[in-house]
C-alpha cells in the first residue's frame, strides 16, 4: 500500500500541459492501475482497466455530486444537468433520456441525417474544398433540431452549429475558447428556456411526441416539473452531443485517409465491418479523456487507499491504449472488433456499465448509428484531401485534426 501522506504536487498544470497523455504517463511511471495525486487542490486517485471501471461505476463507491468542476458545468454540461445527479434523482432523470434516445425514434434521426448528407454532397462539390468537420456539424444541427422539435430559422443555423461546437470545444481550457463556450451556453440556454415556456403554454406548433415536449413535461423524482432553466440545460444535453459526433466523423475521415485499405470493405456495405470500423474509431482516437466522481467513503482499490471525498478519475484514453486489453493498441485495426463481444467496462468512449443504472452515455446508440452511416458515405464519397495540417495534437482537449479535414469533392455521376 502506498502512503497517502507523502507531499503530492498538484496535477492541474500537468493536465493542462500534457492533455490526453497526462494520465497514461502517470500510470506508466507508477506501473500501477491506481495512482494517487492531487488535482484542483484536492486528493485524487486515477484508475485504469476494466476492473477499475467496474469499481468506478458502482454507486456504493463513487458518486457525481460535487465532482464536476464549475468551468466544466458552465460550458459542457450546464448547471443542474443529469451528469451531476446520484441515486433515485439520477435514475428518474436518466429514464427520460433513455426513453428519448434509445427508442424506435432514433431511426428517424439517422434517416434525416443521412438525407442531409446526401443533399449536401453536390453542394460541397460546388464549394470545394470544404471543411468536413464544419459541414457535418451544420447538417447534424439541422437534423437534431428537426428531430427534437426545436424550431431554428435557417439563417440562425450556422450560428447555432458554431455555438453547439463551442460548448464542447471550450470545456478543457482556460483561454478564449472557454469564454466563447460560456457565452454560447448563456445564449442558448436563454433561447431554449423561452421555447420551454411556449411549449408549457401549449404552443400548437409543438408536436406531442417530440423531445421538446417530453423534456418540458418531464417530472423529476420529487414529482415536480424541471424549472425552465434545467429543462433548457437538458435539451442542450441532447442537441450538443449529437452535433459532437462531428468529432468522430473527422476522425473517421482521418483514418480512411491514413489507412485507405479499409475503404473497399466499407464501400461494399459489409455491416459487420462497418460496425467494427466505427468501434475502432471510438477506441483509437482521443475524445473524452477521462471521467470523474468522488469517493462516497474511505475506499481501497488495487492496494491504494482512496479517502472519502477524494476525486476518482477513470482514464479512458489510457485504457483504450493499454496493450493488456488491446494488443498492438497504436495500430488502427477494425478487425479486432470482428467476432468479439465487447464487455461493457472494456470500451469506454462514452462511459461504461449499464446506462440505466449509472452514468454511461444514453446517446451511444445514436452515436454509433450516425458514425457508421457517415463512415460508409465517406468511403463512397468521390473526394481527395488537398495539402493540409492533419496533425491531432494530444495536448489539446478536446482535440481533432487541425485542419478539420479539408476535402475536395467531385460531383456525383
Ligand atoms: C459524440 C459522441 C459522444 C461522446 C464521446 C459521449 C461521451 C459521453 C461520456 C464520456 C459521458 C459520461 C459518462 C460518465 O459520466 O460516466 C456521457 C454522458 C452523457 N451523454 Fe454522451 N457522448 C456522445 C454522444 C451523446 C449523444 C448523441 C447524446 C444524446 C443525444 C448524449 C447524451 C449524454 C447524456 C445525457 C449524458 C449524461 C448521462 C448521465 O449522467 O447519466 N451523448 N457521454
Amino acid at each position: 500500500m502506498s502512503s497517502h501522506r507523502v507531499l503530492r504536487l498538484d496535477n492541474t498544470i500537468p493536465l493542462a500541459v500534457q492533455g490526453y497523455a497526462w494520465l497514461p504517463n502517470r500510470h506508466r511511471r507508477a506501473r500501477a492501475d491506481a495512482v494517487p495525486m492531487r488535482l484542483l487542490g484536492r486528493p485524487a486517485v486515477a484508475l485504469r482497466g476494466p476492473e477499475a471501471a467496474r469499481f468506478f461505476y458502482d454507486e456504493r463507491h463513487v458518486r457525481r455530486h460535487g465532482a464536476i468542476p464549475e468551468p466544466v458545468r458552465s460550458t459542457l454540461f450546464g448547471h443542474g444537468a443529469v451528469h451531476a445527479l446520484d441515486g433515485s434523482a439520477h435514475r428518474v432523470r436518466k429514464a427520460m433520456f433513455l426513453a428519448l434516445l434509445t427508442g424506435g425514434g432514433v431511426d428517424h434521426l439517422v434517416v434525416r441525417s443521412q438525407a442531409a448528407w446526401d443533399a449536401a454532397v453536390p453542394e460541397w462539390a460546388d464549394r470545394s474544398p470544404v471543411v468536413l468537420f464544419d459541414e457535418t456539424a451544420r447538417l447534424l444541427t439541422r437534423a437534431v433540431c428537426d428531430w427534437t422539435g426545436v424550431p431554428v430559422p435557417p439563417d440562425d443555423l450556422p450560428a447555432l452549429a458554431t455555438d453547439l461546437i463551442a460548448l464542447v470545444d471550450g470545456f478543457g481550457t482556460a483561454g478564449p475558447r472557454h469564454w466563447r463556450a460560456r457565452r454560447a451556453r448563456a445564449r442558448r440556454e436563454a433561447w431554449l428556456a423561452d421555447l420551454v415556456d411556449r411549449v408549457r403554454r401549449n404552443d400548437p406548433t409543438a408536436s406531442a411526441d417530440s423531445a421538446v415536449v417530453a423534456v418540458a413535461r418531464h417530472r423529476d423524482a420529487d414529482g415536480a416539473e424541471l424549472d425552465r432553466h434545467t429543462a433548457a440545460v437538458e435539451l442542450l444535453n441532447i442537441l450538443r452531443p449529437t452535433v459532437a459526433v462531428s468529432w468522430f466523423v473527422a476522425f473517421a475521415a482521418h483514418a480512411l485517409h491514413r489507412w485507405p485499405g479499409h475503404r473497399d470493405r466499407l464501400r461494399a456495405d459489409d455491416p459487420a465491418f462497418a460496425e467494427a470500423f466505427t468501434q475502432e474509431v471510438r477506441r483509437f482516437y482521443p475524445f473524452a479523456p477521462f471521467v470523474g466522481g468522488r469517493a462516497v467513503r474511505d475506499l481501497e482499490w488495487a492496494g491504494e487507499r482512496i479517502p472519502a471525498g477524494a476525486m476518482v478519475l477513470l482514464d479512458i484514453y489510457g485504457q483504450h491504449h493499454d496493450a493488456r486489453f488491446w494488443p498492438d493498441p497504436y495500430r488502427f485495426t477494425p478487425e479486432r472488433f470482428l467476432n468479439r463481444e465487447v464487455d461493457p467496462y472494456e470500451l469506454l468512449p462514452q462511459g461504461g456499465g449499464d446506462p440505466a443504472a449509472g452514468h454511461r452515455c444514453p446517446g451511444e446508440l445514436i452515436t454509433v448509428a450516425l458514425l457508421r452511416a457517415f463512415a460508409v458515405r465517406l468511403a463512397r464519397l468521390d473526394h481527395t484531401l488537398p495539402d493540409q495540417d492533419l496533425a491531432i495534437p494530444l495536448n489539446r482537449i478536446p482535440t481533432r485534426p487541425r485542419s478539420g479535414v479539408l476535402i475536395q469533392v467531385r460531383r456525383p455521376g
